[in-house]
């Protein structure tokens, strides 16, 4: 079983967050992309909205594109959603499965601050997707982890139907359609009462509307 994991804060989810998913399942062949919202964001001073408001976003995402899955897990964890933590519990859960996280480039920028980062090639392989603003510079140390890691889409499918295929430890970088979208601006549209229709899934609109999210 190969499955993406597209973790976030989703404060709220958008097509920023979708259409790469949606793509990278296509591109890739997995099985299943999981989108996983966290609990107490690691790097993020606060959340805008609660758990649960941003987890009922994903959910109704989830119902609107049968290709996306929910992954719980980091909701009912009340320590900070370490990702290397997420990765341990789910490769105890599911032992024959190959997990791809799916990352933006400025959060693969921002790495080498993440808990036990280095751990991470251990548990999974890392999806990298562009993201308009953020260019890796060509002599930073992740550049040279990218360049000691990088793995074409080619040569992932055909590792996948190798029997003896790596499960983890490469970084695939991927070429999707560039979404110039953050929930900043989302959040920041939403305050000055600016058309978002463009950004997001028509169920996320109606959920800020309804519960009257991001006003102030
Ligand atoms: N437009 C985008 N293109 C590519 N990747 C993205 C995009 N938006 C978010 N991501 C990735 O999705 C993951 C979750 O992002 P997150 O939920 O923090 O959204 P965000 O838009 O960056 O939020 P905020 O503006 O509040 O910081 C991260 O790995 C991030 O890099
Ligand atoms: O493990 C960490 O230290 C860590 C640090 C920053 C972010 N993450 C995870 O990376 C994903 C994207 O984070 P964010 O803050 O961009 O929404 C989300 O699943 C976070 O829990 C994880």
């Amino acid at each position: 079983m190969h499955i993406g994991i597209l973790g976030g804060t989703f404060d709220p989810i958008h097509f920023g967050h979708i259409k790469p998913a949606l793509e990278i399942k296509q591109k890739l062949l997995l099985d299943e992309v999981w989108l996983m919202p966290n609990h107490i964001p690691p790097h993020k001073q606060s959340t805008n909205i609660t758990t649960q408001h941003r987890l009922k976003m994903v959910q109704d995402v989830c119902l609107q594109y049968p290709q996306l899955q929910l992954c719980d897990i980091e909701i009912n964890r009340d320590t900070p959603s370490y990702t290397v933590v997420t990765l341990q519990q789910l490769k105890q859960a599911y032992p024959q499965a190959s997990f791809y996280f799916i990352m933006g480039m400025d959060s693969f920028i921002n790495l080498p601050s993440w808990h036990l980062w280095q751990q991470l090639f251990e548990l999974c392989h890392i999806v990298l997707c562009q993201r308009p603003g953020w260019t890796l510079p060509p002599d930073s140390p992740m550049q040279q982890v990218l360049n000691q890691r990088a793995t074409t889409i080619a040569q992932l499918i055909d590792n996948k139907n190798n029997t003896s295929q790596n499960t983890h430890g490469d970084i695939i970088p991927v070429d999707i359609c560039l979404q110039n979208i953050s929930s900043t601006e989302i959040r920041q549209k939403v305050q000055s009462n600016q058309d978002i229709s463009k950004l997001l899934a028509p169920c996320t609109i109606n959920y800020i509307q309804q519960h009257h999210l991001y006003r102030r």
